[in-house]
């Protein structure tokens, strides 16, 4: 079955072709600035041993151009994968935020488009890329079956002490107010893999994804029982651009003492905060620069992220009442040895004792980065959404177990 999965950003889409049930991509890509001038498109071939790569820099004013564009290279007369778009039979796509109303991947219909329309509100960096990149594969890929797959759907397992806020119980009845988690298609697969290579069926899982947006889950026998997220993808730890838990009270302060307007607080949370805000930039590799360069600020920051983390970590412990193992995801957990090394630093009261130079392998699969003797296992596992998705539109359509 030909699955092509998109993930839709604001400015970007992330694309993968598998032929399931293989888990071995396809063709992937990835289209960068859209909307400005310039956009990039990165688009590899992997055949055998070989990978090719492509590399186009043109202009592409919306998501339907440049999914357009995918589907030109995808059936590329040279270069193609395919012949045509009809041999594309599934098209998964992430969506942020799917509310209570998704616990599981949903074939797209009207009724889960007017759903993922509703929850825009709640995830407004994500949630209308994710329904304009469906709008434009159902015009692109005409015969294929659109599938969502939700990143909160993971989470609905959480129990009410985890989920509710202590709100007036009629803002969550009626209103739907609660905390929702997010990434939990990432979640999912890694927890998954550190079970398998624990061996061990009961479980109980530390999974810090650290991206973009950065969250933590604790995971006890495959299920989501808490995450740090809330009921959009803005509270907890510190992000790229987002702030991460702050007391209300300063939204308050904001709007009423210094005349913000709620949009502008929006903006400030969601876009001008976080990393980038703390030190002026929001990748982490130009924090390390700045770092290295003796920016005091830029280190302030890195510590305040790491703080944050470690706080998460205990209370997660002891949501699990125990630890098997703590996996470090996504670029910045997958690729920044110094967080690690601060976060796991004077952790072995809770059996977390890093082993620094596995924590300093370059490798890009699953490794153990903990010394022999710790309890606990500290795993380094590269997420892969797009596989977990992919799998999971295939379990729903082909009835194959994953
Ligand atoms: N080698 C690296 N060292 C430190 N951080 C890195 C490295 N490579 C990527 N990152 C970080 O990973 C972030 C992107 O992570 P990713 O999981 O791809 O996020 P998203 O899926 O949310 O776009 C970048 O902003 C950057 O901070
Ligand atoms: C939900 C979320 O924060 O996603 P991302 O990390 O892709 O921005
Ligand atoms: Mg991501």
């Amino acid at each position: 079955m030909n699955i092509f999965v998109v993930n839709s950003g604001s400015s970007s889409i992330k694309y993968q072709l598998f032929k399931l049930p293989s888990p071995d991509p396809i063709c992937s890509g990835l289209i960068e600035r859209i909307g400005l001038e310039n956009s990039i498109i990165t688009h590899k071939i992997f055949s055998q041993a070989e990978e090719q790569v492509v590399k186009r820099t043109l202009d592409l004013p919306d998501h339907e151009a440049g999914l357009q564009e995918v589907k030109e290279l995808l059936t590329d007369p040279e270069i193609g994968v395919i012949q045509n778009p009809e041999e594309i039979q599934v098209v998964g796509h992430r969506v942020v935020h799917g509310g209570e109303s998704f616990a599981k991947t949903a074939i797209i219909n009207k009724a889960v488009k007017d759903e993922i329309r509703k929850l825009f509100p709640l995830a407004p960096l994500h949630n209308p890329a994710n329904f304009l990149g469906i709008e434009v594969a159902e015009k692109i890929f005409t015969q294929a079956r659109q599938v969502a797959v939700f990143d909160t759907a993971f989470h609905q397992t959480m129990p009410p002490v985890a989920f509710r806020y202590a709100l007036p119980e009629t803002f969550y009845t009626e209103l739907g107010i609660r905390v929702y988690g997010f990434h939990g298609t990432s979640h999912k697969y890694v927890a998954e893999q550190a079970a398998k290579y624990l061996n061990k069926s009961e479980n109980k899982i530390i999974t810090v994804h650290l991206g973009n947006g950065c969250s933590m889950a604790a995971v006890r026998n495959g299920q989501s029982v808490d995450t740090s997220m809330g009921f959009g993808p803005l509270s907890g730890l510190i992000m790229g651009t987002r702030s991460g838990d702050i007391d209300p009270s300063v939204v308050f302060h904001l709007i009423n003492q210094l005349g913000y307007d709620p949009e502008q607080v929006n903006m400030l949370l969601n876009k001008r905060s976080g990393m980038l805000g703390l030190t002026g930039h929001s990748d982490m590799r130009d924090i390390s620069k700045a770092i290295a360069a003796g920016d005091e600020q830029a280190a302030l920051a890195y510590d305040l992220y790491a703080y944050r983390i470690r706080k998460y970590l205990g209370a997660y412990a002891t949501v699990l009442n125990g630890l098997d193992a703590l996996v470090f995801t996504a670029g910045v957990g997958e690729n920044d040895a110094k967080i690690r090394e601060l976060v796991c630093r004077d952790m072995d009261y809770l059996g977390i004792i890093l082993d620094q130079e596995k924590n300093q392998s370059p490798a890009k699969s699953l490794r153990e980065i903990n010394q022999a003797q710790a309890r606990v296992k500290v795993l380094v596992i590269p997420t892969n959404e797009e596989l977990e998705i992919a799998q999971q539109c295939h379990a729903l359509l082909a009835g194959a177990a994953v």
